[in-house]
């Protein structure tokens, strides 16, 4: 530890000559604020600041990639102290030299963070439990953003759950859910390139991941010379509320979603939609670049992508996402976190909805709708698998929570299903001129909606759930669908029951 603590020490005095950072933290941050209207913040683009709060371990983070990365002794034992203002340190990483700082306190390391390029949010995981202190961190995290927002626009934001290796602690994916879960910090780090990840610093467990993030994230931003990912102009969206959830489908049997057989009719229909899945991958991680750095522009190829590190914050949680980025992001066939029987319902609204002020034929969109959530539905469960087999290879159980949620598997005959009921619904409560027309508006006039097990009044449980079903429209065997058509659409007048089997053959 002496030789630590002197090492500490010394490096301490070497750069408070350089820095001098004063007591009145106050009047710094007037200071620094004011400069902020005429200056435009460039700092060496390789340095890292890590803040957080006492005892979460920052010192350990940086002397644990110290050891490892500088003197070549990964398993070295080291004790660390308080820290009493900063320590800094320079780690080579994949040819790139990172200067690391980290800080006591978040008011001193204020003057520091402005126009910053990296930084590094920490978290003591276990105290993350005490809802008062996970508060406190989401809050300290939403002021410096807010407070800062100009200075800070182009920052990456890291957050580390640290003190994984403890039993008692919060995993990285609760704590990332609880942030999103914040409204006003969702919206404070929409726009920024943000990720959590879970580490400890003692063991030395996910520091790789944390700096090939670092590494990757900001070799792309300087390649694209910090345009704006494409995602940064999406305005905050609000979540939907938490209500009564329904299922829609349990998993089909593994397998269901393969091809029947036999001579469906719609047996070929897909043949040019759904690749294979060597092609959903390669296209997922290329959305995944897309996503992170804007676009790739020819000046990254995809032999250097690489799949996301915690690939679940790529891939948005529907509920976070506005109607309008739902939409987009569906019609890009791009992988969500997961798609539940909600976003089917809301996708379906979405696109009927469009149908009134399109020249597009109803057939033609209930197509896409298809083939689109079919390669999204399949993505999402090569995603699964590859953190499943990427955990279990790491023997961290704990990543295949990422994706314990509740998600549909492909089948036609109740994709259609719902299509006719959202439109029966639409017919039933039509959106008036001058009437909020978001889904959540929507499904809440909608009660109808709200049960699942809405297809029992109509189907069998074995036609519902049949394996023919997956890719053809079964009819129902119980009783006709109700009428979800104006009666207007004269080709379609009448035909009640049949009319999405006639869209789909
Ligand atoms: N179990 C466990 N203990 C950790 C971990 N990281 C740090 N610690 C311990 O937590 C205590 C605080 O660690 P520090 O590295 O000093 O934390 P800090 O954030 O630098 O604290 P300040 O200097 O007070 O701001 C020490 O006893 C560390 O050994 C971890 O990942 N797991
Ligand atoms: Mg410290």
């Amino acid at each position: 530890m002496s030789r630590l603590s002197g090492l500490f020490s010394s490096l301490w005095s070497l750069r408070s000559s350089q820095e001098q950072i004063p007591e009145d933290v106050n009047s710094l941050l007037l200071h620094v604020t004011f400069d902020l209207s005429n200056s435009k913040f460039v700092e060496n683009d390789t340095t890292v600041r890590i803040i957080g709060a006492r005892g979460s371990g920052k010192t350990s983070f940086l002397y644990k990639l110290y050891f490892k990365y500088v003197v070549g002794t990964p398993d070295e034992a080291f004790d660390v102290m308080k820290t009493e203002n900063h320590n800094v340190e320079t780690i080579e990483y994949s040819g790139q030299s990172y200067e690391m700082w980290e800080y006591a306190e978040m008011a001193n390391s204020i003057p520091h963070l402005l126009g910053t390029n990296i930084i590094v949010f920490f978290l003591d995981s276990v105290k993350q439990s005490n809802v008062n202190v996970a508060e406190k961190a989401r809050e300290n995290m939403l002021w410096l953003l807010t407070q800062y927002a100009e200075a800070l626009s182009e920052s990456i934001i890291i957050t580390v759950a640290n003190k994984q290796d403890q039993p008692d602690a919060v995993s990285a994916q609760d704590i990332g859910d609880q942030w999103m879960k914040d409204a006003k910090l969702r919206a404070a780090l929409q726009g920024h390139h943000w990720r959590i990840f879970p580490c400890s610093s003692t063991t030395g467990s996910g520091l790789d991941a944390i700096l090939q993030y670092i590494h990757t994230t900001r070799e792309s931003q300087i390649l694209l010379q910090f345009s704006p990912p494409s995602h940064r102009s999406l305005p905050p969206s609000s979540p939907l509320p938490q209500r009564e959830r329904a299922s829609f489908s349990s998993r089909l049997p593994q397998g269901a979603t393969a091809r029947p057989a036999g001579q469906s009719p719609l047996k070929e229909r897909f043949e040019d939609v759904l690749e294979d899945d060597e092609t959903l991958r390669k296209k997922m991680r290329h959305q995944s670049l897309q996503a992170d750095f804007g676009s790739t522009n020819g000046k990254k190829s995809l032999s250097q992508a690489r799949m996301p590190i915690t690939p679940w914050e790529e891939m948005p949680n529907p509920y976070h996402l506005s109607d309008n980025d739902f939409k987009a992001w569906y019609d890009q066939q791009r992988v969500y976190l997961f798609f539940d029987y909600q976003s089917l319902l809301r996708i379906s609204y979405i696109y009927l909805r469009e149908l009134e002020y399109s020249h597009e034929r109803r057939s033609e969109v209930t197509r896409r709708l298809l083939s689109n959530l079919r390669v999204i539905l399949r993505s999402i469960e090569l995603c699964e698998q590859d953190a499943k087999q990427a955990s279990s290879q790491e023997s961290d159980q704990r990543a295949t929570t990422e994706f314990a949620h509740e998600c549909i598997t492909y089948s036609e005959t109740q994709t259609l299903f719902w299509l006719h009921m959202v439109s029966y619904c639409l017919m039933k409560h039509p959106v008036l001129e001058g009437e909020d027309c978001s889904f959540e508006q929507f499904f809440v006039r909608c009660p109808e909606l709200w049960d699942g097990e809405l297809w029992r009044n109509y189907y069998s449980y074995k036609q519902f759930h049949a394996e023919r079903g997956t890719l053809e429209f079964l009819a129902p065997d119980k009783k006709p669908l109700p009428n979800a058509f104006k009666s207007s659409s004269l080709a379609l007048k009448g035909s009640g029951l049949k009319i999405d089997y006639q869209i789909v053959s």
